[in-house]
């Protein structure tokens, strides 16, 4: 391959300042989401320790340069390793990519100090870019939901690439005679992995911006369809999540059970307590809601101090049970917030598609009367819309 190494140096030395500050700039508005910072880190040592590099043009080179060279870069696939984590699990050991980089300085010291071959240097060097690199892809090829996947595992791949480079570099440069390996030294390898190289590390930081746009857009989509008090869906999502389950219904012929849950004289706890009280009243329920419905269920806050539950596959006699349960737990539990112990109930209206028609809001205005009937009863009850029907 006729490419000249030295333009390549500087190109790929100058494309990961600039993706450093690309890096830095999307850090900026990525919230909560860490490692971004520590990716754009990674990047500027990556190309400061290339020009440094670089900057050795032919005999005679100071080796020192090198080793910084050598260290810097090191220290930058370390931080690419730390944001990864960072970003992943939103924890890492601060102290990692100083260990890097403190191993590969240690390393390259030696080289130069006690035993000065070149050929060994290299060797080292690419065995322990060949290390970081296996490790970083290691972390990103992990099951996950898309389309955070299909990203991880790009930059995974990207990485592999780089570890696979590295190895191959290693192994041939062990196996060529003494003396004929030097960074300017017009041989097919140094072309060709620097090519490689370079074309991998650009598909990471690319890997890296897919993976925080996705993460980005993905907690949109979260934000957008929970609600923020008691963190199950908001009534978008559960109309969305209804529509759905409905039109696979229609063709199936199975049944849906509708169960609306309404705090009673919440007004009243609000009013006696405060509105603070009265969000963990609503946490409250949450919590006991969650607790007894299935995996397959969907509960939702459908507005103000109103719930409701979707049990697929089910009919009324089904969420009766259920529903009693719910009522039972809710109304045996004492709620404590600040040291105050308040106990509340609930009224509970059902509906199947049996008797409402496979419909959301038929389905809807049927368990929401069945609750008012629940309500005009006496409260802290269960209430079935077939009754009324019945009746
Ligand atoms: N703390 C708190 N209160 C809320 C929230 N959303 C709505 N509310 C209050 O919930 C109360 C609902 O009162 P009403 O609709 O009169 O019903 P109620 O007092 O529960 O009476 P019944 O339903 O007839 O038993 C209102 O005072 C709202 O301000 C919320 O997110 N947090």
């Amino acid at each position: 391959m006729n490419l000249d190494l030295r333009t390549m140096m500087v190109m790929i030395a100058a494309l990961s300042l600039l993706f450093s500050g690309l890096l830095a700039l999307a850090g900026l508005h990525a919230g909560s989401i860490r490692g971004v910072r520590q990716w754009a880190t990674g990047s500027l040592l990556l190309g400061l320790g290339l020009a440094f590099s670089y900057t050795q043009l032919g005999p005679p080179a100071n080796p020192w340069i090198l080793v910084l060279g050598a260290t810097l870069a090191l220290a930058g696939t370390g931080f690419q390793y730390y944001g990864t984590r960072l970003f992943k699990t939103g924890y890492c050991n601060a102290y990692l990519p100083w260990l890097v980089a403190g191993a590969a300085f240690a390393v390259n010291s030696w080289f130069v100090v006690l035993h000065p071959d070149i050929h060994a240097r290299v060797i080292a060097n690419s065995l322990l870019f060949f290390l970081i690199n296996a490790i970083c892809a290691h972390e990103l090829f992990i099951r996950m939901e898309q389309p955070l996947r299909t990203a991880y595992w790009f930059t995974g791949a990207s990485f592999s690439v780089l570890a696979a480079m590295f190895l191959f570099r290693a192994v041939v440069i062990f196996l060529s005679p003494d003396n004929t390996y030097g960074l300017y030294t017009q041989i097919p390898l140094n072309p060709i992995s620097f090519f490689i190289g370079g074309m991998a590390q650009m598909a990471i930081v690319f890997g890296f911006v897919l993976m925080l746009n996705y993460r980005l857009s993905a907690d949109h989509q979260r934000l957008a369809s929970t609600d923020a008090l008691t963190g199950v869906m908001n009534r978008r999502s559960l109309e969305l999540e209804a529509s759905r389950l409905l039109a696979r219904y229609v063709r199936s012929g199975e049944t849906l059970a509708v169960m609306m849950i309404d705090v009673d004289h919440f007004k009243t706890i609000n009013d006696r307590y405060g509105h603070m009280v009265g969000d963990e009243v609503l946490r409250h329920l949450t919590a006991v809601a969650q607790k007894s419905i299935r995996t397959g269920d969907y509960l939702a806050r459908y507005g103000g101090e109103e719930f409701c539950i979707l049990l697929p596959a089910s009919v009324e006699r089904d969420a009766w049970t259920l529903a009693e349960r719910l009522r039972q737990v809710f109304a045996g539990s004492e709620i404590e917030y600040c040291g105050e112990m308040l106990r509340s109930t609930v009224s509970i209206g059902i509906a199947d598609s049996t008797h409402a028609g496979l419909n959301f809001v038929s389905l809807l205005v049927a368990a929401d009367k069945a609750m008012y009937q629940a309500k005009l009863a006496g409260r802290n009850r269960v209430s079935r819309h077939s009754n009324s029907v019945d009746a």
